[in-house]
């Protein structure tokens, strides 16, 4: 572990530390600038004093680098107390309520209510607004919210993923291609008026979900007493908090709640990194919110890369507003390479490279736009026997999409073969299906009879039950579907029939649910179609080997693994060495969502040391002026 070196925009906070004049300090500063390191020797600071500080991160990752940086600087300091939003208000309910989760997470607090319900309530009013005078109009009250809001889960899943021109959104900016929407809704037959409504109820669905996502935060504010009760108990008077681009409404309710109960805060952020402006507050700022009441802090060097990485990331982030620059302090240099190539996923020779200059692949981050969009850098790696590891995200062949094909490949195989957990997990994503319309309680029981614990709490999976649990699913589903199921599918050449019965199992809605962003949606969605069409091609007995094969070579301990991770999952972290395939998956371009895509791009490339490499093909490269213009050539 190098040296800490600490100069005067340090030495400022620590003496703030010492005597705050306000009740919280804010470090706004770029990336790799040391505000993780600052906040770590902050918290040893105020133990030194005699406090014994919270902190507060808004990821698990950020909690899990802020402990291992803690103990890596400062081995004698006590574990800290860190945990993130959502872990902090758990073990709060668990100590004070006795219960893990407080009421249902419709019944929202009152601070919260007005917000939610503006958005949900100009949905309903112009839906009504949009329905002819014998419709059923739909009242303003929270029952209907819910049923809304289910509907508008559906309404997005069968518009936006199945037909064009919803499933162009991303590409689509509504003024521009006006004439191309309304081209492509006279061709479906659906009215304009249709569209914005389901653009509005998008609209009101992300900010819903980025409000109360169900979250144990969120549920915390119902009984902001408990807060400050914790505090005291724990005797806790300071409250640091990394990542605070990141803090959400709900976790800023709650640190002004720490801090009506006299609590002091640190916090520390990068507004270019903050990425999550596609949950729908955009305007949400929590530097903006605690601007005006807190003693403000910089710090202007990075100590992460060397030039002229710091002047490609400055141009980067430029228009974006912020008068802030990226500057380095590193001795080395870091200067970007662009590689064109034809294939963009393939990172095989660079790696390559890499392990004959005697270097460690443990060194190398391959960073994905999106992690659904891994599989061909996956396929890439194990054809050329480099071993990976996945940061944040399962391998692509243990993700929900290649569960559901490997449960459909199941149900067509000629002679069965249970593997090993994953075809249990295959069985459980399937029954999951709104298609097959198995209640929640047989759904837990299918779940309890195939997966125990022992005395560690550890999954025990019964393997041999499985052949029982599909003949039990087969009485369960209706008669059509098991036509389909286990008739049709045994009868009919599989590519065939294939599509059908993904879509008679209603299987993408359920893919494409859990995806947390219309984007992730559709990388999500991309992934299941590309594996079922793997599926019809090689059959399933030959792809449940493979896959077996993949499984068991990801499993195996190694310590030269390369790590493949999305940008979002990257957010704080640092390689020696970062690549950036596939660039084709990146906007780097001005358009509809040209900020959210610099933001992206500025945590990606500052996630590098020394060497950053870009893999980009012809095309990809004409469609990113971007990269020139940043003086990435
Ligand atoms: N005061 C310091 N002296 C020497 N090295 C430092 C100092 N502060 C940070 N570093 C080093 O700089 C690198 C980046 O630090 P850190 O992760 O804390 O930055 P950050 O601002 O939190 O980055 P990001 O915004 O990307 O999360 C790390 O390798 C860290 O060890």
């Amino acid at each position: 572990m190098h040296e800490l070196e600490w100069g005067s925009e340090h030495q400022a906070i620590f003496k703030w530390l010492e005597h705050p004049d306000h009740p919280s300090g804010l470090i706004c500063a770029r990336a790799g600038t040391g505000k993780t390191t600052t906040l770590v020797a902050a918290y040893r600071q105020l133990r030194n004093q005699g406090h014994s500080p919270l902190v507060l991160t808004f990821s698990n990752s950020g909690r899990d680098t802020f402990i291992k940086r803690c103990r890596s600087h400062y081995p004698e300091l006590p574990p800290p107390q860190a945990y993130t939003f959502d872990g902090y208000a758990l073990r709060v309910f668990s100590q004070y309520s006795g219960r893990s989760r407080l009421r249902p997470r419709r019944l929202r607090p009152d601070s919260l209510a007005n917000l939610i319900d503006l958005a949900m309530n100009e949905a309903i009013d112009i839906l009504n607004g949009s329905l002819s005078e014998d419709e059923l109009r739909i009242p303003r009250d929270s029952q209907s919210l819910a049923v809304l809001h289910q509907f508008i889960d559906n309404a997005k899943v069968s518009l936006s993923f199945n037909y064009p021109p919803f499933s162009l959104w991303g590409e689509l900016d509504e003024e521009e291609d006006e004439y191309d929407v309304d081209d492509a809704l006279i061709h479906l037959g659906l009215s304009h008026q249709r569209y914005r409504l389901f653009k509005r109820y998008e609209n009101a669905r992300e900010r819903l979900e980025f409000l109360a996502p169900g979250d144990a935060a969120f549920d915390l504010l119902r009984e902001p007493e408990i807060i400050s009760k914790d505090l005291k108990q724990l005797g806790i008077q300071w409250v640091l908090v990394d990542e605070f681009h990141d803090t959400k409404p709900v976790h800023e309710q709650i640190l002004r709640h720490m801090q009506a109960a006299g609590i002091r805060m640190l916090a520390v952020g990068d507004d270019a990194q903050d990425i999550y402006e596609w949950r729908g507050l955009t305007a949400f700022s929590a530097f903006k919110a605690w601007e005006a009441q807190s003693a403000p802090f910089g710090l202007s060097r990075s100590f992460r890369f060397g030039r002229p990485l710091d002047q490609i990331a400055t141009r980067l982030i430029k228009p974006l507003g912020s008068p802030i620059e990226v500057r380095s302090k590193a001795s080395h240099y870091t200067r970007p390479k662009l590689r064109k190539v034809v294939l963009e996923a393939d990172t095989t020779a660079i790696l390559e490279d890499w392990q004959a200059s005697g270097r460690n692949l443990g060194e190398c981050a391959i960073l994905v736009r999106e992690a659904d969009a891994s599989k061909p850098i996956e396929d890439a790696l194990f054809k050329a026997g480099i071993s990976y590891r996945m940061e944040g995200s399962r391998p692509y062949f243990l993700r929900q999409a290649a569960l559901l094909c490997q449960a459909l490949g199941y149900l067509a195989s000629s002679k069965p073969i249970v593997h090993d957990s994953s075809d249990v997990d295959a069985f459980l994503a399937l029954i999951q299906s709104p298609a097959w319309e198995i209640s929640e309680e047989q759904i837990s029981n299918f779940q309890k009879e195939l997966i125990s614990v022992d005395y560690e709490n550890k999954p025990l999976y019964r393997l041999d039950w499985l052949p029982d649990a599909y003949a039990i699913l087969k009485g369960l589903i209706p008669a059509p579907m098991a036509h389909l199921a286990f008739v049709r599918i045994k009868t009919t050449p599989l590519p065939l029939c294939l599509e059908e019965l993904v879509d008679q199992l209603n299987l993408k809605p359920l893919v494409a649910l859990s995806a947390p962003t219309a984007r992730a949606a559709k990388a999500r969605l991309q992934l299941f179609k590309t594996l079922i069409t793997e599926l019809g091609k090689t059959g399933p007995d030959a792809l449940a080997k493979d896959w077996f094969k993949r499984r068991q070579r990801y499993q195996q301990f190694n310590k030269q693994r390369v790590v493949v991770s999305s940008v979002q999952q990257a957010k704080g972290r640092e390689w020696v060495h970062v690549i950036l395939p596939q660039l084709s998956d990146w906007v780097l371009r001005e358009g509809a969502d040209s900020a959210n895509e610099r933001r992206h791009f500025y945590v990606a490339i500052t996630r590098a040391q020394e060497y950053l490499t870009l893999l980009a093909n012809a095309q990809s490269l004409a469609q990113s002026p971007w990269l020139e213009e940043i003086g990435i050539k």
